[in-house]
């Protein structure tokens, strides 16, 4: 009998660490340990602390293609999804997406370099709204997202069995 790939099989509550950031090593957006995940590294600009910038590069293949030539629109949600929730933690908080809307203005291109940029909004107590966008180099926005963000109090955190982040 196979092996099997630890890297993928592993339920996320064997893990022997509960601390959340190394938890996160397996996020399919920006985990480096999933094998399938998209890989992605963002800058983030905090020179406004009240209004963080989050910006990534990425160009993707063939594997998730939805229109012939084009990303899957289920793909270009999590690359929106992912780019809001890079803003939280320069905001120092832990926080997941509540309600996101998205504008797919134009079909997002396969195997073509693209900028993936997300901005804060404003915050109401724990609800946090940030917007993202998916640009040509040109400029031409191609996808656009509003998003609210929940921040997760670490009883919450708690009750799922994990632990803050080491600051
Ligand atoms: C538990 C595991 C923890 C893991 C931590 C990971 C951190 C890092 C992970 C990184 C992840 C990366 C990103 C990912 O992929 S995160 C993955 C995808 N997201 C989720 O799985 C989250 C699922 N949702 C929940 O678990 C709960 O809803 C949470 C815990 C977030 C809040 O549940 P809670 O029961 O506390 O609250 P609520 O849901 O009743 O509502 C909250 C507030 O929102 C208001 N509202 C609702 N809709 C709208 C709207 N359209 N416009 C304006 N406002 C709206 C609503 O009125 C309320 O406001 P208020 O009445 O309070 O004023």
């Amino acid at each position: 009998m196979p092996i099997p790939d630890t890297s993928r099989h592993t339920p996320a509550s064997m893990d022997a660490n509960p601390n959340i950031e190394k938890r996160a090593s397996h996020c399919f957006g920006c985990g480096p340990a999933n094998p399938q995940g998209l890989h992605l590294v963002f800058t983030t600009d905090t020179s406004n602390p009240d209004i963080p910038v989050a910006t990534t590069q990425f160009q993707l293949d063939r594997l998730h293609e939805g229109p012939p030539g084009y990303i899957h629109g289920g793909i270009v949600a999590t690359l929106l999804d992912e780019a809001m929730s890079k803003l939280n933690r320069p905001l120092n908080v832990l926080a997941m997406t509540r309600h996101m809307e998205i504008d797919y203005l134009h079909p997002v291109p396969l195997y073509q370099s693209l900028v993936l940029t997300s901005r804060h909004l404003s915050r109401e107590g724990r609800k946090l709204f940030h917007r993202a966008e998916i640009q040509r180099p040109d400029g031409t926005v191609l996808a656009r997202a509003k998003g609210l963000f929940i921040v997760i109090d670490a009883r919450l955190l708690a009750l799922a069995g994990l632990t803050q982040p080491e600051s």
